[in-house]
């Protein structure tokens, strides 16, 4: 993830504080001084860093705090309260009114990914009940109408531009009038991407934003970009009055200090970010979060939130089955589908405390996926006896053949059946144990709970061997599973 490297270095010049004995000014100064040069190092506007060092000096005299303070807490608090301030700027961020037609205008940098971004934006709407549309104001780039068109067909959502109008502020002014009239709630229009030196283009930029009035505009960054981005912004923030700010290509691997920058010139608040090049790879923003993932601190209620979300109707009904301790490998499969629906490994990793956006590399995320399809792979080549079997293990034992059976139709060797019906017979277990639990308290909690317990303890097994041991096994999640649990009572208390 961009910023990953930066997160490492963060979380391993605090990790190094809580390994000192004694916390005077030279450790305290070590400290600071490790955080300011990863932040230089990651492209971070030296006036930002050098700021963020004076505040954390001045919130800390280490000499006046009161004896029984942890300074150490106190130190990773009010460096987490800095890096925050370096991106949150406090200011609500615009929010679409529903029932009443709202116009979004989208700019920013050449390849920034502002078609994309627009479309994922649309279609984040759309599936919260929104009537949404997209118009094509970028007669600039040649292709930029067949490409926000083929995104719109992709994902139903209405569109308009034109093949023969070239005046970009004409095409947005009747895509607007065309889908106000038909009472769209959210109308997105399109802009070309533009560099501060394109005069001309920062006008018609202008134009556009003057005959349309949108509600808000967006300026879409990409994270990858480098120390140039702060200009760039400085000059779109001059010329239209951006509301909001939407980060894209966070997955990739740059640096990232740039586009943090960039922000910090804008004093706009990031709204979404764009996790991937599909339409689903999109995230509501939240400060706090993304920078305790950046510090490996993790984002429970962020893990809690995906989890709860991929709440289906036919999961309910598992959790029913679970909650009577019936586990078959049907069940088995659908939760690892659920689990692919939760986005790469690595992501979902990097929300659990401990463990930063670094933690799981390319070829380690690749492992874990390609384990998840074989097993997968494998119970796709089972019948329905065996995947709706009250207990799939006890059967397997007593009838070997269909180890070699299942073995066969899948391609794969008679041990890989026998490592999964292990696998099975461990999450067995564990359903078990939790047989009659909704007798004690409330029911909804506990369902919730096994939920977690399930999900998180799944996740144990899925991953790669070698990245579980880097975990520190099975008991390293162990300590998650409890936090998750805290977070779903607090949730729901
Ligand atoms: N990995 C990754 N790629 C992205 C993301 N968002 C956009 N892209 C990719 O970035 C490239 C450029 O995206 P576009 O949406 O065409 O960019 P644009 O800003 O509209 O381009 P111009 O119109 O030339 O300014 C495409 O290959 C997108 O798939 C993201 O969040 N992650």
């Amino acid at each position: 993830m961009v910023l990953g490297d930066l997160g490492q270095r963060l979380s391993s010049a605090l990790r190094q504080l809580s390994k000192e004995t004694v916390i005077n000014e030279k450790v305290f100064d070590d400290t600071l001084g490790k955080i300011c040069r990863a932040l230089l190092e990651a492209d971070v506007n030296i006036r930002l860093v050098k700021r963020l060092r004076e505040n954390v000096k001045q919130a800390i005299n280490l000499e006046e705090i009161a004896v029984g303070l942890n300074k150490r807490q106190l130190i990773l608090q009010v460096v987490i309260k800095e890096l925050i301030r370096l991106i949150d700027f406090e200011v609500k961020p615009w929010e679409p009114v529903k029932n009443k037609c709202n116009i979004v205008m989208f700019v920013g940098l050449q390849g920034s990914g502002k078609t994309t971004t627009c479309t994922k934006y649309a279609y984040y709407y759309m599936k919260h009940g929104w009537k949404t549309a997209l118009v094509c104001a970028d007669t600039f780039r040649a292709g930029a109408f067949d490409q926000l068109q083929q995104n719109a067909s992709k994902v139903r959502i209405p569109f308009y531009g034109s093949y023969t109008e070239s005046d970009p502020v004409v095409v947005a002014m009747n895509g607007v009038e065309i889908f106000r009239k038909d009472k769209f709630e959210l109308i997105i229009v399109d802009t070309s991407g533009r560099h501060a030196q394109e005069e001309s283009l920062f006008e018609e930029m202008l134009e556009i934003s003057n005959s349309i009035k949108p509600d808000n505009i967006i300026f879409v960054i990409d994270a990858s970009i480098g120390q140039a981005c702060e200009l760039h912004a400085q000059a779109f923030k001059s010329k239209v009055d951006i509301g909001s700010i939407i980060v894209t290509k966070l997955d990739g691997h740059a640096k990232g200090g740039g586009a943090l920058s960039a922000i910090a010139t804008t004093k706009s608040p990031i709204i979404f970010i764009g996790t991937g090049e599909y339409f689903d790879d999109f995230e509501v923003f939240k400060t706090k979060p993304f920078i305790d993932k950046l510090l490996g601190i993790g984002d429970i209620q962020g893990l809690y939130d995906k989890i709860i979300s991929l709440n289906s109707e036919h999961d309910k009904s598992f959790i029913i089955n679970a909650k009577d301790g019936q586990f078959t490998l049907r069940n088995m499969y659908e939760q690892f589908q659920n689990f692919m629906k939760m986005g790469s490994f690595g992501q979902v990793i990097s929300m659990i405390p401990g463990f930063g956006t670094e933690f799981m590399s390319k070829n380690d995320e690749q492992k874990s996926q390609a384990r998840l399809k074989k097993m997968m792979c494998i119970m796709d080549s089972m019948n329905d006896i065996e995947l709706d079997h009250i207990d799939g293990a006890k059967l397997f034992k007593s009838q070997p053949g269909r180890y070699t059976r299942v073995a066969n139709g899948a391609g794969v060797s008679l041990c890989d059946v026998k490592d999964l019906i292990v696998q099975y017979s461990q999450f067995y277990k564990m359903m078990e144990r939790m047989k009659g639990l909704s007798k004690f308290g409330n029911m909804q909690r506990n369902i919730n709970s096994i939920n977690m317990q399930r999900i998180t303890s799944q996740m144990s097994e899925l991953i790669d061997p070698g990245v579980l041991s880097h975990m520190g096994g099975t008991s390293g999640l162990s300590s998650m599973i409890r936090q998750l649990q805290q977070s779903s009572r607090t949730d729901r208390s």
